[in-house]
Order: C-alpha cells, then sequence, then structure tokens
C-alpha cells in the first residue's frame, strides 16, 4: 500500500516575479472575494495592481521570497523522516499546485491532506481542499484522499505553541510581559456567513492558556488581536494595531496563532512592520515568537493527524 501525505498551506512567492502570481490567484479565489465574475476578476485586478509594488518591496527585504518556502520544505524533509508515508507540500495560489503534486501521486493508494491552517476556514482549509478535489477528478487519481477540518485543540500542537513562547522568553520573566496571541484577520461579512474561523482561534488561546498553566507559566495578561487587515471594508476585532496601540511602556510578547509555519505575515508584518508601531508608541521590550515550524510537538501533531484523525473521504 503505497501512502502520500500533503501538507496543504495558502503558498507565497518563490521568487519576486511570482509576487503578482500569488496576489492574482489569491483575489481570484471566490472564498477570498465573494462576488461574482467578472466582478470578482475586476476587484481582483484592482487589488494586485495597487498591492504589488509594496508586497514586491516587502518580499525583496525577506530574501526575494515567501519564508514560508524554505520553512515547508524543511517541515517536508524532516516529516519524511519520521513519517511511513512519503510526504509532499501544495500551496495554494503559488506553484507547487495541487495539480502538479497530484501528477507524482498517480501511483499511490492513499493521500492524507493536512492543513497546515489548525483553525477552519471557507478561506483557507475548504478552499485548499475543493482545489485538491476538482484536481484529483480531472487527473483520474485513483488514491482514496482523506483529509481533516481543524487542530486547534490538538495537546502537542498547543505544546509546540508553548515551547516556541518559552524559547522566545527563555532570557526574562514572562510575568513582566503581555502576551497577545495575534491571528489573521478575516472580514467581518465572512464571519456572518458562518465561518467558524474566529471560533475556532478563541477557542485555540484558550488551550494555549491551558498548556501555560499547566507549565507554570505566567503573564501579566493575555489577549488575542487580529492583524493583516486590508480595503477599505470591517475586518474582525481588534485590531493589532490598535491594541499595540494601547500598549505604551508595556512588554509585549506576540505570538503568531493562526499560523503553523512562518511567512511573511510572521516574519515580516509581526516582526518589521508592526515593530514600527511598537517603537512609535513606546512600548518597553516588543518581541515575536516563532510559529511551530519543525517543533517537535508540531512534528507528533502531524503524526498523529496523519496516523488518526483524517476521517473525512473526498474523493
Ligand atoms: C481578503 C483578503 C484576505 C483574506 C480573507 C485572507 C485570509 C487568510 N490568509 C491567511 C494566511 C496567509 N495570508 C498571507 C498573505 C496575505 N493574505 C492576504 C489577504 C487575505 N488573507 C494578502 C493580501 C496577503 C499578502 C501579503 C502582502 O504583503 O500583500 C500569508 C503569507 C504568505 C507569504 O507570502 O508568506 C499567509 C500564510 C489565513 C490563515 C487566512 C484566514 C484564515
Ligand atoms: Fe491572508
Ligand atoms: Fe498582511
Amino acid at each position: 500500500m503505497k501512502k502520500a501525505v500533503v501538507l496543504m498551506n495558502m503558498g507565497g512567492p518563490n521568487n519576486l516575479d511570482e509576487v503578482e502570481v500569488f496576489l492574482k490567484n489569491m483575489f481570484n479565489d471566490k472564498y477570498i472575494i465573494g462576488a461574482p465574475q467578472p466582478i470578482r476578476a475586476m476587484i481582483g485586478l484592482l487589488i494586485t495592481t495597487l498591492r504589488k509594488k509594496e508586497a514586491k518591496e516587502n518580499y525583496a527585504e525577506l530574501g526575494g521570497m515567501s519564508p514560508i518556502v524554505g520553512h515547508t520544505k524543511r517541515l517536508v524533509r524532516r516529516l519524511n523522516k519520521t513519517l511511513d508515508a512519503d510526504v509532499f507540500y501544495k500551496m495554494r495560489y503559488t506553484p507547487p499546485f495541487a495539480k502538479d503534486v497530484l501528477e507524482d501521486l498517480r501511483d499511490y493508494d492513499e493521500i492524507y491532506a493536512i492543513p497546515m491552517y489548525p483553525h477552519y476556514s471557507s478561506t483557507t482549509t475548504k478552499s485548499s481542499i475543493e482545489e485538491l478535489q476538482k484536481w484529483a477528478k480531472k487527473l483520474k487519481i485513483k488514491a482514496k484522499i482523506k483529509t481533516l477540518d481543524s487542530y486547534y485543540d490538538n495537546e502537542d500542537y498547543n505544546k509546540a505553541i508553548v515551547e516556541r513562547i518559552k524559547e522566545r522568553m527563555s532570557d526574562v520573566n514572562t510575568e513582566d510581559y503581555e502576551l497577545i496571541f495575534s491571528a489573521h484577520g478575516l472580514t467581518q461579512r465572512i464571519i456572518d456567513k458562518g465561518d467558524p474561523y474566529q471560533d475556532h482561534v478563541l477557542k485555540n488561546v484558550e488551550c494555549a492558556k491551558k498548556e501555560l498553566k499547566k507549565q507554570g507559566i505566567k503573564f501579566k495578561n493575555i489577549q488575542v488581536a487580529y492583524q493583516s487587515r486590508l480595503g477599505p471594508v470591517e475586518w474582525i476585532k481588534p485590531y493589532m494595531d490598535v491594541t499595540l496601540n494601547e500598549m505604551a511602556g508595556k512588554k509585549v510578547l506576540v505570538y503568531p496563532i493562526s499560523f503553523t509555519v512562518d511567512n511573511s505575515e510572521t516574519e515580516f508584518e509581526l516582526v518589521v512592520e508592526y515593530k514600527e508601531i511598537a517603537d512609535e508608541v513606546g512600548i518597553a521590550d516588543y518581541r515575536v515568537a516563532k510559529a511551530p515550524n519543525h517543533d517537535e510537538y508540531f512534528m507528533k501533531t502531524v503524526k498523529h493527524l496523519y496516523e488518526n484523525e483524517c476521517n473525512i473521504e473526498v474523493s
């Protein structure tokens, strides 16, 4: 029996020429921009045109590509050494796409598609699974494809979060710090239509708080805020910049709760852009923890998800 694990993520440019491809594909996704065609294409073109120059400059500062690429490849390499399946990854908006990876999986019997999103959202998990399903059908892939919705409450995943917090705070007393769990934002409209993402994020924070307590780690205060707001519409609140503005004179640790793998939203938006706000506001110390990446507890989580939790058959 030939088994493959496919990690599914959003993607990010592999080089500066791919920045436009990334943005175009993202804003052409019906789960990101809900408007029907051709309005969606027009909105997509407008946002891509407005966004691409700054986005390119940001990715240039990150070395000409998204950090998501290297972190994902490293995770795949390490998982390949520990799982009894061959491990691959596919991205939603940049290569390798679902169709590219599925071509390599023609002689496999089972494919375990594991979202790199711990929280379910139509904009991420659903969009990725549907894409995989569509191409599996088109390419007549014989393998059974299995997946799962979310794992924000997995104990090892929450241990990985706490490991990353401990790692960033090893030289200071956590009790002097405010902890902000920063989640990627979503438009309020998507939440109002029933998307469980925010509910899952808040439940994840409760699980992480329990794990911190279990390990005797205390912070001055713990709260949640949402980053990555874009355009003039309402996004879920509180906004990260507003929260930081209330932190003058305080010491702050930010943990990127939406992500299992570091990417431009963590390594650029949180580390560079929000640091500028922190400095302007007069935050006494501003730190950002790493995402789980290849932490041993996260590797254990993926192993567990593959072995026990892929109960949804999609083909
Ligand atoms: C309408 C816009 C967006 C929605 C909705 C959205 C949801 C969403 N995104 C992630 C994870 C990631 N997003 C990333 C980048 C990114 N996201 C948006 C917009 C929306 N995201 C933009 C415009 C960008 C590009 C940033 C830029 O500078 O232009 C990334 C990083 C990719 C990388 O290159 O490293 C991730 C990861 C989640 C989890 C989510 C909803 C739950
Ligand atoms: Fe995003
Ligand atoms: Fe952002």
